[in-house]
């Protein structure tokens, strides 16, 4: 394989250093992999391919769906980090179109989801770069972008495309952009959004597959801004449109989420004056050019935190999970206190981003009991949307019967039933509502994953509490969120090898 991939290098006429910075990697890691030294993951081919447009290795790696085998039923020990938001990086990545200077992510997430958007920001222009060895994106804007070479492919597997509404109307009188994508959650409201942009002149018609755009510049936000929801990616774009608007916007009926305070950080990196971070009423005076150098971390990812504590719980596992941000996951917490579970959280250390309060916290198995009351979430500082399909999991070890009532999602609810295969007494009342009945008897099965990330990673952490051998289908949609899941729960001591058909 080391020699393919050389001679496919030599053949591009690439430097080992040239290959190394398209992969985001070393040279010496490349000069390792052409000498056979360095085992390589099928993902990992899959980028060396792309980036050698290679057809040998091309036929080897293909475009089939990437599957796990889960050899379930061990229990977990040691240590591990919780990696970045998705959520955060996503919004980090649209605000970095208002700059026209560098903007450097730090320690960023390596997801899909992440993919997808540099491949949109790549297609209109934008140049983006993984620094050698790291996990810092760069990212350099173009003079004009060219919003008419857009990668509509890419575009249309996000929801996020919608997030370049706030951006984009700085720029343009008027554009078309592909409609959203993202989880199959049914459908998702785009009204919101709408309603908030308006007030900075934009108007937009949906039709044929696409959001076409008017923007009127004269006009700009006469009184506060309600949103008519607290939703986190529309404050998210009401931000955008603010930030660059030079006079004050007041924004009310605000989410003060964690992506929501890490994009307001990042703007403030970027010269925008924001008050009220952290509650429902943002005051933004914002700058109409924005030319800087800058960097800027987001911060840690407490729905990966949930997932790795929910993984804990139903193996029964001791496991040290650290940089969980705690704020945003008192609730979540004192809920699995009220069911019986015992933790050690530590002193609070602060992000990179600066402000984000972070704990390690440890789990110590014992029996759990079902809540009394149903569990559902709220916009924050509720029980996190996203958080609650892992209560799925942990209702399924707790003895007695859990109620979950999903009423964000028209969809999400319906694939927990995914679960019944593993041996879970899951019954869905509703499509928002599905009742568990723990404790259970576990059994391996295989399932093709459910077409939304947080059921998806439900459905392997139940494969992770089966004992014997379990198959997960076609893992793109958890590969949207989570960094390389494998191989940081086999360092814990679970089994997953990756395959693909
Ligand atoms: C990229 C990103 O950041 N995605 C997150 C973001 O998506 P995003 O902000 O795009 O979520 P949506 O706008 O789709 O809102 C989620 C659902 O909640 C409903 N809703 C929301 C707020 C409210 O006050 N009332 C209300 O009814 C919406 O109508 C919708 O059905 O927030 C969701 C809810 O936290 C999370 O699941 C997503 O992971
Ligand atoms: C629903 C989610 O994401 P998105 O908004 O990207 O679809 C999620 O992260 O669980």
């Amino acid at each position: 394989m080391g020699n393919l991939i050389r001679d496919a290098r030599r053949q591009r006429q690439l430097t080992q250093t040239e290959l190394a910075s398209a992969l985001g990697t070393s040279q010496s890691a490349v000069a390792r992999i052409e000498q056979g030294k360095q085992n390589l993951s099928l993902e990992t081919l899959a980028r060396i391919s792309e980036a050698l447009d290679s057809e040998i290795v091309t036929t080897v790696t293909s475009n089939a769906p990437v599957n796990l085998r889960i050899e379930g039923g061990r229990k977990l020990s040691g240590e591990i980090d919780v990696r970045t938001s998705k959520n955060a990086a996503v919004a980090c990545l649209c605000a970095a179109l208002l700059n026209k200077g560098r903007t450097t992510l730090r320690d960023l997430a390596r997801i899909e989801e992440v993919n997808r958007i540099t491949e949109v920001l790549n297609s209109i222009g934008v140049k983006t770069r993984w620094l050698p060895d790291s996990s810092d994106l760069e990212i350099t804007p173009p003079e004009r972008i060219d919003l008419d070479a857009m990668d509509e492919g890419a575009a249309r597997r996000t929801r996020t495309i919608l997030m370049f509404l706030g951006p984009l109307l700085h720029e343009f009188e008027e554009f078309k952009l592909p409609n959203a994508g993202g989880c199959d959650l049914g459908s998702r409201t785009v009204e919101p959004h709408l309603h908030a942009l308006r007030s900075f002149g934009l108007n937009v018609v949906a039709s044929h597959g696409y959001y076409h755009a008017t923007v009127d510049a004269d006009r700009h936000p006469d009184k506060p801004i309600i949103l008519t929801e607290r939703g986190d990616t529309v404050t998210e774009n009401a931000l955008f449109a603010a930030a660059k608007y030079p006079g004050t916007t007041v924004i009310r009926n605000a989410s003060p989420n964690y992506m929501v305070q890490d994009l307001c950080f990042f703007l403030q990196k970027l010269g925008v004056t924001i008050e009220g971070i952290g509650t429902t009423t943002l005051t933004v005076t914002g700058v109409a050019e924005i030319d800087q150098d800058v960097e800027y971390y987001p911060s840690e990812d407490p729905i990966e935190a949930m997932s790795l504590l929910a993984a804990a719980v139903v193996t029964e596992s001791e496991i040290t999970i650290r940089r969980v941000p705690i704020e945003f996951m008192e609730i979540e917490l004192t809920l699995l206190a009220d069911m019986g579970m015992k933790y050690e959280l530590s002193e609070e250390y602060t992000s990179n981003n600066g402000h984000t309060r972070l704990v390690n916290l440890r789990t110590i198995p014992g029996p759990l009991k079902a809540p009394k009351d149903k569990i559902h979430p709220m916009p924050f500082p509720g029980l996190n949307i996203d958080n609650l399909p892992f209560f799925a999991a942990i209702a399924a070890v707790a003895e007695g019967q859990t109620t979950l009532h999903d009423w964000v999602y028209e969809n999400r609810a319906i694939y927990l039933t995914e679960l019944t295969p593993l041996g879970v007494k899951v019954q869905l009342m509703d499509p928002h509502r599905v009742l568990i009945e723990g404790p259970t008897r576990w059994r391996p099965a295989e399932v093709m994953c459910p077409p939304a990330l947080r059921p998806a990673m439900v459905v392997l952490l139940a494969m992770l509490a089966a004992p014997g051998e379990s198959v997960l289908r076609n893992i793109y949609v958890i590969s949207r969120g989570y960094e390389e899941l494998d191989s940081r729960l086999n360092a814990l001591g679970a089994n997953i090898q990756t395959f693909r058909d």
